[in-house]
């Protein structure tokens, strides 16, 4: 049976990755590697977190010996690197706290990949996810190849990139096999509500204010989180060793439009007066060092793979609005930090 590690499985990507594998690979043992801090929680996962070949791991990657033991302890075969920070605004007030966690567990996890595989490379594999952010900002034109040189602008995709380099690093020097993929913005139900499309929802919900900074002319291409999960199991069983493939909706949307269409369809399911929400906007401050757009060219995946985003935006973003309105629960739960305090203390046997 082979032993697959997810990081952050308990995140949001991490649970829909987590929940694919387990439900398709019955063949396979899926460890969900989380620290369940506020961005993960074990709610994500309750549909499978009875199935046989489902086991959770309360660990840090920032803890080298636990990370370390834990690979003596389980041998795993190969590794899906999810667990991350991964909020922009907050690496730009706290920049260290996404180098212990992104740059450091990344080479703990690394080195206790590295030492356990030693004897034996063979069939075995670590998968980095990361992020097109790495790339930079692009103009009103073009779009990142995987040939786009790096040049991170945030603290975050700073640390990103750094992870990306050192995984590559391990591949050059100690031949450890890695893929990375680099994604554009996902969205979809367990989104922490600190990222726009849940921020928004929620604000809306509650009738406050929807902050877009600057003028609202950014760029993002969104993804829905299950395209992003399918990509993830394809490049994991069929991409090549020591390459890197970018991951994209083909999608693009400036904030200032996406939060019109996000009013418009939560005016709708609310039953609201068409116009109610687009009330709450309020333009603010822009972010410091605010990429501008960001854009992916996804026929490497697509033309290797056959890859492409199954999920139209409009439907993706009608399920993942009804996902919220009828997760109230949860919503509130994250954001008062109640199910982290819940699982944390169930967890808290080491
Ligand atoms: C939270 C928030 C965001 N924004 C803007 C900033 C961005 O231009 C856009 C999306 O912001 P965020 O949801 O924070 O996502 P962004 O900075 O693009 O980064 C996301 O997408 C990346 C992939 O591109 C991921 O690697 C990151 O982990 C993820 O956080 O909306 C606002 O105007 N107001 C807000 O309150």
């Amino acid at each position: 049976m082979e032993k697959v590690l997810i990081t952050g499985g308990a995140g949001f990507i991490g649970s829909h990755v987590a929940r694919l594998f387990v439900n398709k690979y019955p063949n396979y043992q899926i460890f969900n590697l989380d620290a369940l801090t506020y961005a993960g929680n074990l709610e994500n996962l309750k549909d499978v977190e009875n199935q046989s070949n489902y086991t959770f791991l309360k660990a840090d990657i920032r803890d080298a010996s636990e990370i370390n033991e834990l690979f003596k302890k389980y041998q795993f075969d190969k590794v899906i690197h999810l667990a991350a920070e991964s909020h922009v605004d907050r690496s730009i007030s706290d920049p260290l706290a996404f180098v212990k966690t992104n740059v450091f567990g990344t080479v703990n996890l690394l080195n206790a990949a590295r030492d356990s595989w030693k004897s034996d490379l063979e069939d075995k594999l670590f998968y980095h996810v990361s992020t097109d952010e790495v790339y930079g900002s692009l103009g009103e034109t073009g779009l990142f190849t995987e040939t786009t040189s790096y040049s991170p602008n945030s603290p975050y995709s700073a640390s990103k990139a750094s992870s990306d380099h050192f995984v590559r690093s391990y591949g050059e020097t100690f031949d450890l096999p890695y893929i990375i993929t680099n994604c554009s913005n996902n969205y979809g139900p367990n989104q922490f509500p600190e990222k726009l499309i849940p921020l928004f929802i929620n604000n809306i919900i509650n009738k406050k204010a929807l902050p877009v900074y600057g003028d609202g002319k950014y760029t993002r291409d969104w993804l829905y989180v299950e395209d992003h999960a399918e990509a993830i199991d394809l490049v994991f069983h069929k991409g090549r060793n020591k390459e890197n493939y970018n991951i994209g909706g083909l999608n693009e949307w400036q904030n200032i439009d996406l939060a019109y269409l996000l009013c418009e369809i939560m005016d709708r399911k609310l039953g609201r007066q068409s116009g109610d929400s687009r009330q709450l906007i309020s333009f603010i401050k822009d972010r410091p060092g605010h990429d501008k757009r960001y854009a992916i060219d996804a026929s490497k995946i697509s033309e290797e793979m056959g890859w492409k985003p199954s999920v139209s935006f409009e439907k993706g973003l009608e399920k993942t609005i009804d996902w919220y309105l009828s997760n109230e629960v949860w919503f509130k739960n994250v954001t008062s930090g109640k199910y982290m305090e819940y699982y944390s203390k169930q967890y808290n046997h080491k």
